[in-house]
């Protein structure tokens, strides 16, 4: 056999585990908000997390993410336990936004990045108090790189724009530039598209597609049906802290159990997120 033939009968190697979450399990007292749910995801995989109001999605990202130590069950990250707590998480390569905008609102749109690049940069507080050569240096790569990530995410005229006036929409962009400052290999983001119009909607989802081509894995929380399963590669199900089905959105959308924790909730009742099938799904 020749190098040729050897090479193309070889198995492609299947992408690398970045996040591997086994068990995890979180108590508040007597409430179990999670129990023993399992998710792996994969370099250059956009998952979703899906799951009626309740499910415990947030919690379970709380757990990936350091915010909350589980009560039981481990989280890996690009192979190695990760420590509880959000500073080690950052460092590590992950990074999130949340269901609520947190960004300091009297900041500008490019003030607002170049925090989020804090974590990355060298210069120790002496440093930065008598603002020597090394800190100018870095403030000046600093201030460029959150340029950058502001174009990245279609924000780049509004680097002046003090976050507080910007459009809604714009908030929820710069919350992700802000994310990505950090020089993630995952971003976790939770309900990105939340109070967005319909044309909003479709460019969050423009802006994954492109995270996720920028080599980045992606995990999303959304209660958008049609957002998740047009996006997604891989979609989890949560039903009261459970995880119910995992699957292609194919396979997840047309499963019954997952139609049923829906319509069993009245939750699509004035909302478009009843889980959609075939042809419908695909907008
Ligand atoms: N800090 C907490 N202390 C006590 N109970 C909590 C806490 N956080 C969440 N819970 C409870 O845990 C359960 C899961 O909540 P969680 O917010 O994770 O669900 P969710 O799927 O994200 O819901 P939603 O879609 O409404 O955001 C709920 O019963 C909630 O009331």
């Amino acid at each position: 056999m020749t190098v040729t033939e050897e090479v193309s009968n070889a198995v492609p190697a299947s992408p690398q585990v970045v996040l591997e979450a086994s068990g995890v399990t979180m108590r508040f007292g007597g409430l179990l908000a999670v129990n023993d749910v399992n998710l792996t995801v994969r370099e250059g995989e956009i998952v979703g997390l899906i799951g009626p109001n309740g499910a415990g999605k947030t919690t379970f990202f709380n757990c990936l993410t350091g915010l909350y130590k589980p009560t039981s069950g481990q989280v890996r990250f690009a192979g190695k336990p990760l420590a509880p707590k959000p500073t080690a998480v950052v460092k590590a390569g992950m990074a999130r936004t949340f269901q609520n905008i947190r960004l300091f609102a009297n900041m500008t749109a490019l003030e607002n990045v170049m925090v989020g690049r804090y974590c990355r940069t060298s210069a120790g507080a002496l440093t930065a108090v008598l603002r020597g050569p090394k800190f100018r240096r870095e403030e000046r790569a600093t201030r460029a790189r959150a340029q950058e990530l502001l174009e990245f995410v279609g924000l780049g005229k509004s680097a002046e724009h003090l976050a507080r006036n910007m459009p809604y929409g714009d908030q929820r962009r710069l919350e992700i530039a802000r994310a990505l400052a950090t020089d993630p290999k995952l971003i976790l983001l939770d309900e990105p598209t939340a109070g967005m119009n319909p044309q909003e909607t479709r460019q969050a989802s423009d802006l994954i597609f492109k995270i996720r081509d920028s080599g980045l894995s992606v995990v999303v929380i959304e209660h958008d049906m049609r957002f998740i399963f047009n996006l997604c590669d891989r979609v989890l199900c949560l039903v009261r802290g459970e995880a119910l089905v995992e699957g292609t959105p194919g396979e997840v959308q047309s499963d019954p159990r997952v139609i049923e924790a829906y319509i069993g909730t009245g939750e699509d009742d004035d909302e478009d997120d009843t889980p959609v099938t075939g042809e419908e799904g695909k907008a």
